[in-house]
């Protein structure tokens, strides 16, 4: 493709993201590159690039072109950013050519706009700061109360690109041997810093279409991810729940530090999810591990209650941890939205909580960043629930390194860690 035809696919992919605008942009972009399948991988690539860097950028380029009196539309936020980003080698005019596949010419106002960003920085002194920050205003305060002077390096931490990690399965490898026979297919990789079982991608790489994938030797996770599956120390024998297990990506690591011995029970109250999990199980080896759908008044829970050795509770929430990799759900997010949020916490880790045995551990995990949906979540639960306390094992052999956990609590973040942004919490019940 010409960078004009990748240009004018960039504004109708923007077009399609803005006709959905509750849908993650990251399903857009698949549907929209499944619809065009003569679209091939480098284009593709280039075009998702581009797009992301604009979601990153939306709320300045939006400023900008306020500012200078124009609509925003997919058309002027695709123009602004090539204007003010100044990376293309070809100039607006050129590359709105409006020759074959490229974006029609500019108009006369679009002119105007682009005559009036030339030459000007994205950031501009007299921007208001949650617009500098590409975050929604009621967040910032949210954000200052988790981060004090460290937000603006945080954020930025967070406006980077996400990593590419691997998680070696040590049902079926080493982590030695799956970096030798990722590298023998030409995916290079290194070992992470703190995850035992992790390798990071150099770059972005066709990782599942190798054999070493479609094997089951390795599995896609953030390193962060993998480190909550470490905190929870699920042992061969145990009697192990995940009771938000989505498609499985924590039991897939948890089966494996039980060594596919014990029971290992993946919750969930979506089905498709669920499902997500059958392939992923079969693929990993995992032979210990059922799934199980919770309903309204699930009988299954209730002659469950006090058995688990360990319980998971990677609940659902802001997300607010992986902004690298979902720039678009940073400027979706509302108030009413983390209220909400954070009832439903404190409902499901009450419910989990009853299924834990005495004297078993009971990890409170999610992928935010804000204290409402952390600290004071695991703060307000001891107060409700005082059988639990907090604990801070000792390292676990083989699992994360020392140091992470702090008063039975770990969170990690882009900018101090390099992983996606998580927290997870230990209590034990007593016996
Ligand atoms: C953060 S995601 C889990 C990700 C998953 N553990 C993984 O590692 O891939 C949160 C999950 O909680 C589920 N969920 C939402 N409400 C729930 C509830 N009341 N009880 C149990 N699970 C719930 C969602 O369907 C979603 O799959």
């Amino acid at each position: 493709m010409t960078p004009s035809a990748r240009l004018s696919a960039t504004i109708d992919l923007l077009s399609a993201m803005e006709a959905t605008p509750y849908r993650p942009a990251d399903a857009v972009a698949n549907s929209f590159f499944r619809e065009r399948r003569y679209i091939g991988g480098g284009d593709r690539r280039a075009i998702s690039a581009r797009v992301w860097d604009i979601l990153r950028h939306w709320r300045r380029l939006c400023w900008w072109i306020e500012r200078a009196g124009a609509p925003v539309t997919p058309r002027s936020l695709t123009l602004a950013m090539v204007v003010l980003a100044r990376q293309d080698r070809m100039t607006p005019e050129e590359l709105f050519s409006g020759e074959r596949y490229a974006p029609t010419r500019l108009s006369a106002r679009e002119s105007e706009l682009c005559n009036f960003l030339r030459e000007q920085p994205l950031d501009h002194p007299e921007m208001p700061r949650p617009v500098r920050l590409e975050v929604p205003d009621w967040l910032l305060a949210h954000l200052d109360n988790a981060f004090g002077d460290q937000t603006e390096a945080e954020l930025a931490a967070m406006g980077g690109e996400a990593t590419l990690d691997l998680r070696a399965n040590l049902l079926k490898t080493t982590r030695e041997a799956a970096r030798a026979a990722l590298g023998e297919e030409g995916i290079v990789t290194r070992e992470t810093a703190l995850s035992p079982w992790g390798l990071r991608v150099a770059g972005r790489q066709p990782v599942t279409s190798t054999a070493a994938f479609r094997a089951g030797l390795v599995e896609i996770q953030d390193e962060g991810s993998q480190l909550i599956a470490a905190v929870v120390g699920a042992e061969p024998g145990m009697r192990v729940l995940d009771y938000c297990a989505g498609a499985a990506g924590k039991t897939l690591a948890m089966a494996m530090t039980m060594n596919n011995r014990g029971h290992i029970v993946a919750c969930d109250v979506s089905e498709p999810r669920l499902e997500g999990a059958v392939r992923r199980l079969r693929r990993a080896g995992v032979h210990n591990a059922e799934r199980h759908l919770l309903v309204p008044g699930d009988k299954w829970a209730r002659r469950r209650a006090g058995s688990f050795d360990r319980v998971l509770v990677d609940a659902p929430c802001t997300g607010t941890g992986t902004w690298r990799r979902n720039p678009d759900a940073r400027l979706r997010l509302r108030e009413s939205d983390l209220r909400e949020l954070m009832e439903k916490q404190a409902d499901i880790l009450d419910r989990a909580a009853k299924l834990l045995r005495p004297g078993g551990r009971l990890v409170y995990a999610t992928c935010s960043i804000l204290p409402e949906e952390n600290q004071n979540q695991i703060a307000a639960f001891v107060q409700r629930n005082p059988e639990f306390r907090m604990v801070t094992p000792p390292a676990v052999e083989g699992g994360m390194p020392a140091g992470l956990l702090v008063d039975g609590k770990m969170s990690l973040s882009p900018l101090r860690n390099g992983t996606d942004g998580f927290f997870a919490a230990i209590m034990e019940r007593a016996a």
